[in-house]
């Protein structure tokens, strides 16, 4: 299926949020038949053995349906994961879908089909394993044989397998969920994912407010879908999902089912997938993630409030393009990339070393010709340690052996008095910023702009140099001039 974005936090938890009703249906499916538990145990059915199985029932169910669906190249998409082992290569050709996660192997199943078969289905069965206890002792069957079975062996276990498989993608959904949180700030994982921290790593993915609001719904859910519906009485929710004095399932009970197991184990495979994130990857490759920096937060702060300033996130083209590189999302043009290489390990692909431009002799150049569309956002937030955009400018300038431009500032003193036409506020914040350290856009239009007046943040500049460098190599369009501004906070930044 083709999604606009698929990294999307907000897409995956609907996905999620959709999983909770196909689990729950399932569920309510599942209590209609009895525990029946010699369907769990292995090596009771001698029938199996003689196959040469020795797995339990539903194993064997599982390994007979996943073997099949797997010629049908159900496994080769990146949110199905098989509980069977050694299962056939697919008779169609697998598809080719958009490479979104990172190459991993974690697959929690044994676990799933661990919890589900010991606390689930004993609790969801409960009412139809009472149900015909009481009928069987009315028929003279007593003591163990009460609880048994009611012989429906192919109907529990043909609705377990779609249980265990609903909750296996629900779970290991969570790899695209850990996926989307690490690419949008790569540098809030990496020491952890280095240092092997999990409690850091399980803190970073956990969102209490998104678990809570999810139970609640959840409650309501098996609630309303557990009730049954009799046109000619009132219909009224309880909480219990009791209506009428019946309901299709324990409530609780699919509530205990993701608080105390699904959700638990969801956070394990972020973990466990971001402690593999970066696999394989060199100094220099976790480096370039980590450019892939975490802008400023979107709230504005006191300062930014009060100097009626905003910040508009824009991800620059050449750090998105490097973003959904490092995140393996391809580019729109499959023809030959000018600036990326794939270096054939099989990592994503990376920057290609652009050739040496070649100045020509009558051309003094400039430090920004390389800057491309795009140029770093410079912050000076404290003077003196952080660089303002002039400064900025002749480090560039030094770089490419080009003397250093005037300093405006002390140009500016002999200048005439600011822009009479920029309101009290615009020449107070300019002069304020100045005074504060926040550097103004350089813009050719000076200080008449003040209306103009943007804030830049400076990250650090040699990196920025770095990754532009890296990302803007010389590519066959001649670069736009751009009138001479570091890109900074404003509408129109
Ligand atoms: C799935 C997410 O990550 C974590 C796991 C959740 C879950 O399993 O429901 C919910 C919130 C987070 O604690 C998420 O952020 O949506």
């Amino acid at each position: 299926m083709l999604v606009e974005d698929p990294l999307s936090l907000d897409r995956i938890r609907s996905v999620l949020t959709r999983l909770e009703d196909t689990i729950i249906f399932s569920l309510i499916e599942r209590a209609q038949f009895a525990h029946n538990p010699r369907i769990y145990q292995r090596g009771v059915f001698q029938e199996l053995k003689d196959l040469g199985f020795d797995g339990s029932w539903l194993e064997w169910f599982l390994k007979e349906t996943e073997t099949f669906h797997a010629k049908a190249r159900r496994y080769t998409s990146p949110d199905e994961y098989p509980f069977t082992a050694d299962l056939p290569k697919p008779v169609l050709p697998p598809l080719s879908f958009p490479k979104i996660l990172y190459p991993n192997k974690v697959n929690v199943n044994p676990s799933i089909l661990s919890f589900y078969t010991r606390a689930i289905v004993p609790r969801i069965t409960r009412r139809a394993t009472l149900a015909l206890a009481t009928l069987k002792r009315a028929n003279g069957i007593i003591g163990d044989d009460e609880f048994e079975d009611d012989g429906n062996y192919g109907s529990a276990a043909n609705i377990d397998v779609e249980v265990v498989q609903s909750i296996s993608k629900r779970v290991h959904y969570g790899k695209f969920v850990s996926e989307s949180k690490f690419v949008d700030n790569p540098a809030a994982f990496i020491p952890h994912i280095q240092n092997r921290n999990r409690p850091a790593l399980e803190a970073l993915i956990t969102k209490p407010e998104v678990e809570k609001k999810l139970l609640l719904r959840l409650q309501k859910k098996a609630a309303t879908y557990a009730q049954d519906i009799a046109l000619d009485t009132d219909t009224t929710i309880k909480g219990d999902g009791k209506v009428n004095g019946t309901g299709k399932i324990d409530v609780d009970g699919v509530v205990d089912l993701y608080e105390s197991y699904i959700i638990p184990l969801t956070k394990e495979v972020e973990v466990e997938y971001l402690l593999h994130r970066l696999d394989g990857l060199s100094e220099e490759d976790i480096e370039k993630l980590r450019i892939d920096f975490a802008m400023p937060p979107k709230e504005l702060n006191r300062h930014q409030l009060s100097s009626k300033l905003s910040y508009s996130q824009n991800t620059p083209a050449f750090l998105q393009k490097l973003k959904n590189r490092i995140a393996g999302v391809p580019d729109e043009e499959d023809e030959y990339d000018e600036e990326w290489e794939n270096d054939g390990s099989g990592r994503p692909p990376i920057p290609r070393r652009p050739a040496i431009p070649q100045r020509p002799d009558d051309d003094p150049g400039s430090a920004d010709e390389s800057e491309g569309d795009e140029k770093p956002q410079v912050v000076v937030l404290r003077e003196g340690k952080h660089l303002t955009a002039f400064q900025a400018e002749n480090i560039r300038r030094k770089e490419k052996g080009l003397a250093p431009l005037a300093d405006p500032a002390a140009a500016s003193k002999t200048e005439a008095a600011p822009d009479a036409s920029a309101s009290k506020d615009e020449s107070r914040a300019s002069t304020k910023a100045e005074s504060t350290g926040l550097s103004f856009s350089s813009s050719s239009k000076g200080k008449s702009k003040a209306s103009n007046n943007k804030r830049k943040a400076v990250g650090d500049l040699e990196d920025l140099i770095d990754a532009r460098k890296a990302a803007n190599a010389p590519t066959k369009k001649k670069a736009k001039k751009e009138k001479k501004t570091l890109l900074s906070f404003g509408d129109d930044a």
